[in-house]
């Protein structure tokens, strides 16, 4: 006989997230300003999962900061890097991946991360992104004269491609906590659909 006084206990968010995720990798894309580098540092840690961030990574390689590596080389040098950095982390597994806001236009870096992850694009607001943005001067292309048209320009060459991330969360006037949970949510709803391993 069933014992229906037993409480039902499913598993966590977590653990339906950790599920939906298997050996790959969880790469967060989107525009500078989404949360990728902060939200993905706490996603791994909420998956037990080591954290990567491309643009620390590559700053530690070349031994340069990302702006110096732009002023020494040019941008069209800073993506090649970028790729080939990209295509190693992706050869290891399960982690979660942070890009640099330019990593998921780059043709041949976006398919290396459809071949082993699982993208996520944190999708947000002009002006979320730059209220974020204009505190700090570590980013390059805002360097401009108009750093919030540059920003706008961006929004509208990138969006049609982060859209083409596996999933996609909004990343608006949410508490960094709120969007971990949003985040592992979407993970978690993609293996209902069969998306996961
Ligand atoms: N949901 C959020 N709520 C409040 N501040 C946030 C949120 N997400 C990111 N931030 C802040 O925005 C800034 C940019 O975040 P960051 O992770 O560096 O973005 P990205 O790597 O996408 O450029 C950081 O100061 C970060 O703390
Ligand atoms: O959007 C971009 O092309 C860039 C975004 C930056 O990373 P964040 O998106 O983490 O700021 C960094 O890779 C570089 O300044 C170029
Ligand atoms: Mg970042």
């Amino acid at each position: 006989m069933n014992d229906l006084s037993a409480p039902v206990v499913g598993p966590s968010l977590t653990e339906q997230a950790r599920a939906a995720l298997g050996k790959r990798n969880l790469v967060f894309v989107g525009l500078m300003g989404a949360g990728k580098s902060v939200i993905g540092r706490m996603v791994a840690q909420a998956l037990s999962l080591p954290f990567v961030d491309t643009d620390t990574e590559i700053e530690r390689v070349s031994r340069m900061t990302i702006s110096e590596l732009f002023a020494a080389y040019g941008e069209v040098e800073f993506r090649s890097l970028e790729t080939r950095v990209i295509a190693r982390l992706m050869e290891g597994g399960p982690r979660v991946i942070s890009t640099g806001g330019g990593a998921f236009i780059n043709e041949n870096t976006r398919q290396v991360i459809g071949e082993g992850g699982v993208s996520v694009w944190l999708n947000a607001e002009l002006d979320v992104l730059w209220e974020r943005v204009n505190k700090r001067d570590h980013r390059p292309l805002l360097k401009t004269e108009n750093p919030k048209a540059t920003l706008e320009n961006l929004m509208h060459q990138r969006y049609p491609i982060y859209a083409l991330a596996d999933l996609t969360v909004q990343s608006g006037q949410v508490r960094k906590e709120a969007m971990v949970t949003n985040v592992l949510s979407a993970l978690a709803k993609s293996d209902q659909k069969g998306d996961g391993e």
